[in-house]
């Protein structure tokens, strides 16, 4: 049962019976878990004493008047508000927030990067986030920014938390774990973790070096998609997200919280591990998802659908229908259409696509699109196969075919997204990206008949 292996951690609940070690299967459940039995009161959230003299403290995830209120109450050793120190101002230049609309880079195009490499220097994962793209604004909380995480080593006794969003973390190389103050999440390729807005965590090397794509979200958070006509079932099925059970270290060592508030990063010392949380019960908790378990929907007969019949989860804008983010999956799938061009038609779309590669081919890009690498089609900018694609597509026997080995995935916001200064031009942005459309040539000969 007890997973962790680092030597000075944490004191981990028991797994409930027939779950996965060390987690809880639920999307947006009622969780209760402790690590120490009797730890959680019962029947009520404040008691005048808290058992083993713990204090009682509510993290909220929504207004206290939402609709569907999410937050949890945590038991924990010392109240999150015993830091010994005011906040001090650190620079983190390389983890940009929105606006950030740099006049010197130009956002307007389509745009292409190889996966940025490792340096070598040492990174956490505080200083080995790479801002992408940004759009829309951290201060009125509308808009998300895209990151390249680039960690080689674990952070010790340091701890962050952000005030500004909820992260969506997408490994594509090496294993991370997040040690929160609700338990730990270990995370590789074909997986994803969230971790929520207020939520205090340390990230260790499990396997490095690790790269990964991070969708910030500035606004309400993600949540399961409305299936429509789809039905009950398929696509992501809620008992296949996992929370961790309550998991705590009792640990005197001086050590920092770093919060990202309004885009601004700020450092306090503390005198103990923050993750002290010995019980906790509530539905606003960290969660991990397996790619894997995402059954596919697609096209039987003919035609190419919109692609968010592969959404995962989207994250609401206030405008029905229209995402602040959809994080959307192309996964591995059979093509069985007939007579249908079946890689994604030529399109532009109000919506910005930020793409990435996890593993394997993308069907629109067999070349150059490559796992660790990015694209981004911005707000109504034409895009769509390259031509070596768009002729195999044109002229393949349509018989049933599988799409192997390939996880590409989409972060679609309703806002353009804007590059940074980083994305422009420290990272291998791939210049001749636009000419794999060059080749494509008229066919248009005034006779009719398919050509
Ligand atoms: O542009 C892309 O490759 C993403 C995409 C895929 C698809 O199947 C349909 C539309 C779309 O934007
Ligand atoms: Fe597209």
């Amino acid at each position: 049962m007890n997973r962790p292996t680092d030597p000075h951690l944490l004191t981990q609940a028991a797994t409930p019976a027939g779950t996965t070690e060390g987690y809880m299967p639920g999307w947006g459940n009622d969780f209760e878990t402790e690590a120490l039995p009797g730890a959680l009161p019962q029947g009520m959230n404040s008691p005048q004493k808290c058992n083993y003299g713990l204090y009682g403290e509510q993290l909220s995830g929504t207004a206290f008047t939402a609709t569907r209120p999410e937050r949890t109450w945590c038991y924990r050793i010392r109240p999150s508000v015993k830091h010994s120190h005011r906040y001090e101002k650190i620079d983190l230049p390389y983890w940009k927030s929105a606006p950030c609309i740099d006049p010197d880079v130009i956002s307007l195009g389509q745009y292409r990067w190889d996966p940025v490499a490792h340096s070598g220097a040492g990174l956490t994962w505080l200083t080995g986030m790479r801002t992408m793209t940004t759009a829309g604004d951290v201060n009125t909380q509308v808009g998300m920014a895209s990151h390249i995480y680039l960690v080689t080593e674990s952070m010790v006794d340091d701890y962050f938390f952000s005030a500004d969003s909820e992260l969506l973390v997408v490994p594509q190389e090496g294993r991370l774990r997040f040690a929160t103050e609700l338990g730990i999440i270990d995370v590789e390729p074909k997986e994803i973790a969230i971790l929520p807005r207020g939520l205090v965590y340390r990230v260790e090397v499990l396997e490095g070096p690790c790269r990964g794509f991070v969708c910030e979200n500035y606004g309400q958070k993600f949540e399961l998609p409305g299936r429509g006509p789809i039905g009950a079932n398929c696509m992501a099925n809620p008992r296949d997200f996992k929370s961790p059970v309550a998991a705590f270290e009792d640990r005197e060592a001086p050590s920092t919280v770093t919060v990202k508030w309004c885009g601004q990063f700020h450092t306090t010392r503390i005198g103990h591990s923050p993750l002290d949380v010995v019980a906790w019960h509530g539905n606003y908790a960290p969660v991990k998802y397996d790619l894997r378990n995402y059954c596919p929907v697609g096209a039987i007969l003919f035609d190419h659908p919109d692609p968010s019949i592969f959404t995962v989860l989207t994250a609401p804008s206030g405008v029905p229908g229209t995402a602040n983010i959809d994080f959307v999956l192309f996964r591995e799938r059979w093509m069985v259409m007939e007579d249908t061009f079946r890689p994604p038609w030529y399109h532009k779309n109000i919506m910005s696509e930020l793409m990435g590669n996890i593993y394997g081919q993308y069907d629109a890009k067999p070349q150059g699109f490559v796992p660790g690498g990015m694209s981004l089609h911005n707000m109504m900018l034409p895009h769509g196969p390259d031509k070596e694609a768009f002729e195999k597509a044109s002229n393949a026997n349509l018989g049933p075919d599988k799409l192997d080995h390939t996880m590409s995935f989409m972060f679609e916001t309703r806002f353009p997204q804007h590059l940074t200064e980083f994305a422009a031009k420290e990272a291998p942005l791939q210049d001749d990206y636009i000419d794999c459309w060059t080749s494509l040539e008229k066919k248009f000969d005034g006779t009719p008949g398919k050509k």
